[in-house]
């Protein structure tokens, strides 16, 4: 592996609870800071369970287009459900990113307080009935995502210590969260290099962004083609796949937290090993109503660079300026786009 790629780091001491836990904190803070990027293994979530999600993901969208499209994200308003392959003729430069998703959140129903006030990512699921086990489909992503949100709050905790603050700093921010899986897949795609070496997106699986949120934990498969830039040696490293691995990187947020200490940063996935990739983001953004702030300590001379905005203000207008069209551009002209 490319010792210019994200660190593998072993989440077990923070389970132990023991002296080891200190070590890891150390990791954290490090790849934070020189990365935002990491790769976790030796968490919590079963590899049946991931190997479950991935099956259910990739039966949904072996469906015909047709079924699929009756889940389209862009109806019911809530953001869930499938997102087709970007139309060749939504940008003019390129042909646009090259994969299909799928939304899921916390199911809630429409009489929730939040759904009722419209906060960003809250609302009821759509789930398919055409894959082959309806049910089974359900529950396995109901589950996964519950699961994902506990090891959030546990990486949240983590991250907390690595900033000098105590264990339970997020527990608000983590209460009631925006959390989104994106079930994505990434149809084999012709390698080419003249795309690449011009560095526009028509070879892309998904154009080199940053995500909105406070971390993301993805899985991905054996295939590969996730990057990640190395600030250090001003290059795009592989994020080589490791069975079982969360690639944790931090969002946008963590940026305005720390006033620039912790980086979000730029990712890309390019799909040429001439097979299917199916990748499972799940993006944990924290309370609609939390304002994200300068956390204490990370002041510098000039004080804070961001002011202060609330989860809800945040993802909304991130949502809008990638999303939007005012300005006539379409969401692959922007180097931020959908990471949530
Ligand atoms: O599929 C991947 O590996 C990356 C997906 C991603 O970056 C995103 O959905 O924001
Ligand atoms: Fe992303």
């Amino acid at each position: 592996m490319n010792p210019n790629e994200p660190p593998i780091i072993d989440f077990a001491p923070f389970y132990a609870n023991d002296s080891t836990k200190e070590d890891l904190i150390h990791q954290i803070r490090r790849a934070c800071e020189q990365f935002g990027f990491f790769q976790l293994i030796n968490h919590a979530i079963p590899t049946e369970q991931q190997t479950a999600v991935l099956q259910h993901s990739s039966e949904f969208f072996n469906l015909p287009l047709e079924t699929k499209e009756k889940y389209n994200q862009a109806t019911g308003g809530f953001n869930r459900g499938y997102e087709r392959l970007r139309p060749q003729n939504f940008e003019k430069r390129t042909k646009g990113d090259l994969k299909e998703g799928f939304y899921l959140g916390q199911d809630l129903p429409l009489d929730d307080a939040y759904v009722v006030q419209r906060r960003f990512g809250q609302g009821p699921n759509k789930y398919p009935s055409e894959v082959p086990d309806p049910k089974g489909f359900r529950r396995v992503m109901d589950e996964y995502h519950d699961a994902m949100i506990e090891l959030a709050v546990a990486i949240m905790q983590v991250i907390a210590h690595t900033l000098g603050l105590n264990e339970d700093f997020f527990g608000d921010f983590c209460d009631h969260p925006v959390s989104i899986l994106r079930l994505l897949h990434y149809p084999s795609q012709e390698a080419d290099a003249s795309d690449l070496e011009r560095g526009t997106k028509a070879g892309l699986g998904i154009g080199a962004h940053t995500d909105f949120g406070a971390i993301t934990m993805l899985l991905q498969d054996d295939t590969g083609g996730l990057q990640v830039w190395n600030n250090l040696s001003s290059e795009w490293v592989d994020v080589t796949p490791v069975p079982g691995a969360y690639v944790v990187n931090l969002g946008n947020m963590m940026m305005r937290w720390t006033n620039n200490r912790y980086l979000s940063n730029l990712h890309r996935v390019i799909n040429t090993s001439g097979k299917e990739r199916y990748s499972i983001p799940f993006f944990f953004s924290g309370n609609p109503n939390h304002t994200i702030r300068c956390l204490p300590g990370c002041e510098d001379e000039e004080s804070a660079r961001y002011p202060p905005i609330t989860v809800h203000e945040w993802m909304a207008g991130r949502y809008a300026d990638t999303y939007g069209t005012s300005d006539g551009k379409a969401i692959g002209d922007m180097r931020q786009e959908p990471g949530l």
